[in-house]
């Protein structure tokens, strides 16, 4: 999605962008700017020496002592411009730029990890995987170079005009008019191209994340035989890319053009103005050679102008990339009013609606499941059952309503917490590209290799892993996709059995698993479940069935709850559900009716 705010920023706004991408290392910026604004000091009173060093020069009879001396101050200062340049620039080749980098990619990772899963989910992977590699460079290694050179173009004009100012008052007003005149063109062109660049950025991402998508998915969309459709999607992003950034480069023609048009046009109306003036008799000749020079001079950064707005806007679009995504504030975490009793978890009167969307996905929902029983979650598609779950996991904080756990709101619990006492194993499990022993280790870092292989037992996975080449140690990108889906599920169930915490939520799988590993699968299941409180979103008869309690679910409602008898007895929804699917041999294979 987009996230670009199309107006263009103000040097203060960048200004407050970088001070908040440096983040710890903020002072030494800002020092950094303040060592670059004294440097442009000196350098535009180095410049200023002209003037009396012509004059002394230019006198009849010359007066060489005074020249020695201005020449000496100009020196100075040039001298002390750049040791503050030297200085300034220490932050870079100090390891300073290193280190926010380095900062910086653990911010946002840190970021990334406590975010809200809603939040995280606005992202396509592509987006932020350009965030955490390319922005950070983008934004920070030009900091340093970039300030160097903007500073200067608006510190040195400045003092120029001002010394100007006493020398001869009616070129400096001549100089403050053509000055400001840059301002307009130093706006269009940032708005002009700067637009466009942000669309070049967008369009980047955009291609990043097609391409991350299309190379993910390129084996479901070979088998399918959509290749030719996603490549399509693919090359229209591309297509759109080239023609953005064709767009960019005609959009920041004309300032650039206008902007050398208009040196040149200061440096004729100094000309003009200054040599009317000296057969005038107005103005000495020493004033208008050195006035000559000086605004030749400081001309020199402006012909670099549209090249640095080029770069600039790179960097302005990278921090605010990094900007928004360190925006997202984490869910509060509320003091405990009681640490949690126990395991049952409890919804009081829950209404949640996604991000963006008016319709509740849950409305008014209330239950209560005890510790170390089996809840099993049916209702058509879409009627809201994954969401329960995702709130369990606080995906986001409902509309209305609490969230318990063992008495404690899940607000009050930190993430960490939270994320503790719970055990997920969703359908798609998702495999690291590491060793089969680590992929499981994953379920608690800390356990020893036995206790990998021991619950590897218990969820029925250690005889087909002894079976592949390099038994435990066997990397999953070696093997690829040549696990099976009941295989890659009872690696996720092995995860979650050393993990060993005491809630599991658990979406069944649905996929046509074949009855030998269905079975295997189920009796991995069977080993998690035990004794613990398990919430599962059930596809399986025989898991309802054995259910201690079901939760009825239609469009967000929670319309009915109790065991299989009770239900089937009541002859509502539930019944109505059951009789539709009785024929089926799994709950998920038939077609839900509309009406139920
Ligand atoms: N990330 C999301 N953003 C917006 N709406 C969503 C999101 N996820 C789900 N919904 C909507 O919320 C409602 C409930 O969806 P939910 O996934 O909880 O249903 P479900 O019962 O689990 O369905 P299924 O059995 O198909 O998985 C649906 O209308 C769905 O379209």
């Amino acid at each position: 999605m987009s996230h670009a705010t199309h107006t263009i920023p103000t040097l203060r706004e960048t200004y407050r962008r970088m001070l908040m991408a440096a983040g710890s290392e903020a002072p030494a910026v800002r020092r950094m700017l303040a060592l670059f604004a004294l440097g442009a000091v000196a350098q535009g009173l180095a410049f200023a020496c002209f003037f009396p060093l012509l004059r002394a020069l230019l006198a009849e009879p010359a007066d060489l002592t005074q020249a020695w001396i201005w020449l000496g101050v100009m020196v100075a200062a040039t001298v002390a411009d750049l040791i503050l340049g030297w200085l300034g620039h220490g932050f870079e080749y100090g390891g300073a730029i290193a280190d926010v980098t380095h900062d910086l990619r653990r911010r946002l990772g840190r970021q990334l990890r406590q975010m809200p899963m809603q939040a995280l989910a606005r992202w396509r992977t592509g987006d932020l995987g350009a965030v955490l590699g390319g922005s950070i460079d983008e934004a920070v290694a030009p900091m340093g170079t970039l300030s160097h050179v903007i500073i200067r173009m608006l510190v040195v004009p400045l003092v120029v005009i001002a010394v100007t100012l006493a020398i001869d008052a009616r070129m400096a007003l001549a100089m403050a008019v053509i000055v400001p005149m840059a301002v307009p063109i130093y706006r269009w062109q940032r708005r002009a191209s700067g637009q466009e660049r942000r669309d070049v950025a967008e369009a980047h991402g955009r291609t990043e994340s097609d391409i991350v998508e299309y190379t993910q998915g390129l084996a479901v969309l070979r088998t399918l035989g959509q290749t030719g459709a996603k490549a399509q999607r693919l090359q229209e992003s591309l297509a759109h890319l080239r023609e953005v950034q064709a767009k960019a480069l005609m959009a920041g023609l004309w300032p650039a053009l206008l902007m050398a048009g208009l040196v040149e046009i200061g440096l004729l109306v100094v000309l003009a103005l200054g040599g009317t003036w000296v057969t005038q008799g107005t103005l000495s000749l020493a004033a208008f050679a050195a006035m000559l020079v000086i605004v030749m001079r400081f001309s020199e950064p402006l012909a670099l102008f549209s090249e640095l707005t080029k770069v600039f806007d790179l960097m302005e679009v990278a921090l605010q990339r990094m900007d928004q995504v360190l925006a997202v504030a984490p869910l509060p975490v509320t003091a405990p009013a009681q640490p949690p009793s126990d395991h049952d978890i409890a919804f009081d009167g829950v209404t949640f609606a996604y991000e963006g969307e008016n319709a509740p996905a849950l409305k008014d929902v209330s239950f209560h499941l005890p510790a170390r029983s089996l809840t099993a979650l049916v209702g058509p598609s879409g009627s809201g059952k994954t969401t329960v779950t995702r709130l369990i996991m606080r995906f986001a904080d409902p509309r209305a309503g609490t969230v318990r756990i063992g008495g404690a709101d899940i607000r009050s619990l930190s993430s960490d917490a939270l994320a503790a006492r719970l055990s997920v194993v969703f359908q798609d499990v998702y495999l690291f590209d590491d060793t089969i022993l680590e992929n499981i280790r994953m379920g608690r870092p800390d356990a020893d290799d036995a206790a990998v292989v021991a619950a590897a037992q218990a969820a029925n996975c250690h005889d087909f892993i002894r079976r592949l080449p390099d038994g435990y140690a066997t990397r999953v990108g070696d093997i690829g996709g040549s696990l099976s889906g009941g295989e890659r599920q009872r690696i996720s169930i092995a995860r979650a059995i050393l993990k060993d915490a005491p809630i599991v939520i658990l979406d069944e799988p649905t996929a046509a698993l074949d009855t030998e590993s269905e079975r295997a699968v189920q009796k991995a299941i069977d080993a998690l479940v035990r004794e613990r409180t398990v919430l599962v979103i059930a596809h399986r008869l025989s898991t309802v069935v054995g259910a201690d309690r079901i939760l009825v679910f239609d469009d967000g409602r929670l319309v009915e709850m109790a065991d299989h008898r009770s239900l089937l007895e009541a002859g509502g929804r539930y019944a109505a559900l059951w009789t539709a699917q009785l024929r089926s041999k799994a709950w998920h294979a038939a077609p839900v009716p509309a009406d139920v």
